[in-house]
């Protein structure tokens, strides 16, 4: 059910009649002459998950701060429900809710008193105001800690105290910087239900993360970048497929493994060979039926022609990793 805005606030926020909740287009923002974004286009409809990937320092915040209105584009258009960040900012902070990367809360207060404060900020008073909080409060599971001082909060603690707090005023898109960055799994799938939940009441929302797991779990769509510049953009079940159909996990002894991949890659049908220790990685092109049939008992006929033998073996499906991988040429977190 859609959540209505509170009615005793002035222009209070009802969803707005346009088809997207963010539009970005032709964006590049320098510093001096360094591009930390560069030509980045891409458009998050209402009601969708939309994840910003990118290893550290390729531009994920810097466009975060564009899209909220905090920092001016060098060139290029920020669209947050038709209105622009800048010139209609107020009515954009209405539409938007913040969770940033440091979690700025006071810690020298509450948590029943920080989200007094933003609850004040944007206009609520009297009943609603405390019906609000103490909503908000049972959410972060923090109602028996609404009196405590938030600098004695945990870090999952003050994450979740910082996502609610950011949902106080029901706004339509929300935006999280590193949502999970450093909590444990419990607060982890804490959080990751308030992202599916904000979902289902039709809200939007744009999350960036390094966590490969948690862009394709929670994400209908990803877009990569990498150093400032959009390089895919896709749902992550797309984005797999293009590394390949499938993987053959390899575990082998007894030959010289340098040879083999070479082998391997002259095989039609093997997109890409990458070796951990002594576990090769095969991705394997999407075929049919009958040629990926022929393709593995190839693979592990070579292996034995070879003198080798196969200590394991899997198939599996590719992961978010190893097409991060292949299209950054480093790991997300490295
Ligand atoms: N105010 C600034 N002045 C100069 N350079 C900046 C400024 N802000 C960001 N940068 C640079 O722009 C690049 C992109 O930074 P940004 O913080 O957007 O990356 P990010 O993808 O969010 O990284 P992380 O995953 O580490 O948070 C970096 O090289 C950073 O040093």
């Amino acid at each position: 059910m859609v959540e209505r805005a509170p009615k005793n606030i002035d222009h209070a926020p009802q969803v707005p009649e346009v088809e997207y909740a963010v539009e970005v287009t032709h964006l590049y923002k320098n510093f001096g002459v360094f591009h930390a974004v560069s030509d980045l286009s891409f458009r998050i409809r209402k009601g969708e998950i939309f994840g910003l990937l990118g290893p550290n320092g390729s531009g994920k915040t810097t466009t975060l701060n564009m899209i909220s209105g905090l920092s001016d584009p060098t060139s290029g258009e920020v669209r947050v429900f038709g209105l622009n960040p800048r010139k209609q900012s107020s009515s954009v902070r209405r539409l938007l809710g913040v969770v940033p990367q440091e979690t700025a809360l006071y810690e020298e207060l509450s948590a029943e008193r920080n989200l007094v404060f933003h609850a004040e900020l944007f206009g609520y008073r009297g009943r609603e105001k405390s019906e609000r909080v103490e909503a908000m409060l049972e959410l972060a599971q923090l109602r028996d800690r609404a009196k405590s001082r938030v600098k004695t909060f945990s870090g999952g603690m003050k994450r979740r105290l910082s996502i609610t707090r950011a949902l106080l005023h029901n706004p339509w898109l929300v935006y999280l910087d590193e949502p999970t960055l450093g909590v444990d799994v419990q607060s982890r799938n804490v959080i990751w239900d308030y992202i599916l939940k904000m979902k289902q009441e039709g809200k939007s929302v744009l999350l960036t993360t390094n966590y490969l797991e948690e862009a394709n779990t929670l994400c209908d769509r990803i877009a990569i970048l990498d150093q400032g510049k959009l390089i895919a953009q896709d749902t992550p079940a797309a984005l797999r497929a293009r590394f390949g159909s499938s993987v053959l996990d390899l575990e082998v002894t007894g030959i010289p493994l340098t040879g083999f991949c070479n082998r391997l890659r002259q095989l039609s049908g093997v997109q890409g060979v990458e070796v951990k220790d002594d576990r090769v990685a095969i991705s394997l092109a999407s075929m049919s039926d009958g040629d990926a049939g022929t393709l593995v008992p190839q693979i592990l006929r070579d292996v034995t022609d070879n003198g080798g033998s196969v200590r394991h073996m899997t198939l599996r499906e590719p992961s978010l990793d190893e097409v991060f991988l292949s299209l950054t040429g480093k790991g997300v977190r490295d």
